[in-house]
């Protein structure tokens, strides 16, 4: 058998294998196996205690849901990011395994490249290091938040854009890469973006209009239809991109949203202030002197259009990138935006923040609840039927609350 045809048998393999756990861990443990003999990438364990210094702590370069993250240095001088699995999570072996795995495939200025992994006796994944580090930090949590001028923010949100253009109509399998906010979006040196943390990512058959799969993804970046019914098609990548972008405009993170108690969350005030005519007010004070007006004004209307509830409004990435390069006036209307409740309180039907999991009226940082199971699940059923938006909106407000069960420190689901 050559390489490539074991290869690819290695990739389908976790999405034919049956739902009983036991087989699953066994074909888990396979598949680890099968990366190391089939692929050339592998690191010696040692390599990589040297190179992290025993992964010291001042080497942590942060705490992911998978494990920690460590930066290291190896004998040619390469700086890398060391991702170490932790030691019970099953869920953490299913995300090494689909992320080295597809992560293995593509190759992109915007995707973050892998450079290789180590299974044995610690399970490892080894990265391009990215000097600056994830948007979150600096948007979010930094008091250097100044660093990002417009144009900086603009750069990023184009580079995001090509990068997502690349996974879904370049890369050689359409990828879904379903967690696409701003803790895995890294900046290099030059702050160009590079798209991060492929646990989770499916693969996407051709020829399907969405794929049913169990829900994974952070509360606030998700889609109606992906987190209320698990209706996953390349349109939840483009929902969660439009969040990222005004969050990017507004310098607000849409989850925890609290600039205005009459809007539910970000998507929410971003929209009611659009329509009011008074969109560029979104725009956060410090981009005030840098920001180009008509660049701000587009990136508003693709932000919207990217977030609309009706999940085939949203445009494809392809034509994000050429909206990108449009006035606002050639931009069509966007139509309310999609976030779990958006339907009853459009309809007068207001519920309490604490249920629908994604208003922004808590400001809590313990995120919303989270469902069973988690990422890199195996697809349960493949469809080709569009459900109706409007059912989807009112069963799925309860069977999000009715899922929730346990808390992520991540937010994940
Ligand atoms: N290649 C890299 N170069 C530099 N820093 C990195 C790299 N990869 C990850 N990091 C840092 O490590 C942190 C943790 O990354 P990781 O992808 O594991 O988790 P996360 O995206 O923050 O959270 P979650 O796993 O819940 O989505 C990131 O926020 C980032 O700051």
């Amino acid at each position: 058998m050559t390489k490539s045809n074991s290869f690819l048998r290695n990739i389908v393999k976790p999405f034919l294998s049956n739902s009983n756990s036991n087989s699953n861990q066994e074909s888990q443990e396979e598949d680890l196996n099968n990366i190391t003999t089939h692929e050339q990438r592998v690191f010696n364990f040692e390599t990589l205690v040297s190179a992290t210094r025993n992964f010291h702590p001042d080497n942590k370069l942060g705490q992911g849901g998978f494990g920690p993250v460590f930066k290291g240095k190896v004998d040619n001088g390469t700086e890398i990011a060391v991702k170490k699995l932790g030691q019970t999570s099953n869920q953490g072996k299913r995300e090494f395994v689909n992320e080295a795995k597809l992560l293995a495939r593509v190759q992109h200025r915007n995707v973050v490249s892998l450079l290789g992994y180590c299974v044995s006796p610690e399970k490892l994944l080894v990265y391009e290091y990215v000097p600056n580090e994830s948007l979150d930090k600096l948007l979010f949590k930094s008091r250097a938040r100044d660093t990002l001028d417009w144009k900086r923010r603009y750069d990023i949100i184009s580079g995001v854009a090509r990068g997502l253009l690349y996974l879904h109509e370049d890369a050689p399998d359409c990828i879904i890469h379903r967690d696409i906010k701003a803790s895995n979006i890294l900046l290099d040196e030059n702050w160009v973006p590079k798209i991060a943390d492929f646990g989770m990512a499916k693969l996407y058959p051709e020829d399907q209009t969405h794929v049913n799969t169990r829900i994974a993804g952070t509360n606030g970046y998700m889609a109606p239809e992906y987190v209320m019914h698990g209706n996953l098609s390349i349109k939840a990548d483009v929902y969660s991109f439009g969040v990222v972008v005004l969050e990017l405009i507004s310098g607000q993170k849409n989850y925890t949203f609290d600039l205005d108690s009459e809007c539910a969350n970000l998507l929410d005030w971003a929209y009611k202030q659009y329509k009011k005519g008074k969109g560029l007010e979104i725009l956060e004070p410090i981009l005030a002197s840098t920001a180009d007006p008509v660049q701000v004004a587009s990136c508003i209307k693709i932000g919207l259009l990217c977030t609309q509830f009706d999940h085939h409004r949203r445009p494809t990435m392809s034509r994000v990138a050429l909206m990108l390069s449009r006035k606002p006036g050639a931009l069509e209307e966007p139509t309310p935006p999609g976030y779990l409740g958006s339907r009853r309180r459009s309809h007068g039907l207001a519920t309490s923040s604490s249920s629908d999991g994604m208003s922004g009226g808590s400001n809590s940082q313990s995120r919303a609840p989270t469902a069973s199971g988690g990422g890199g699940v195996p697809l349960t059923s493949i469809t080709t039927q569009s459900p109706n938006p409007a059912d989807m909106a009112d069963q799925g407000h309860h069977r999000a609350a009715t899922r929730a069960s346990h808390f992520h420190p991540h937010g994940r689901r």
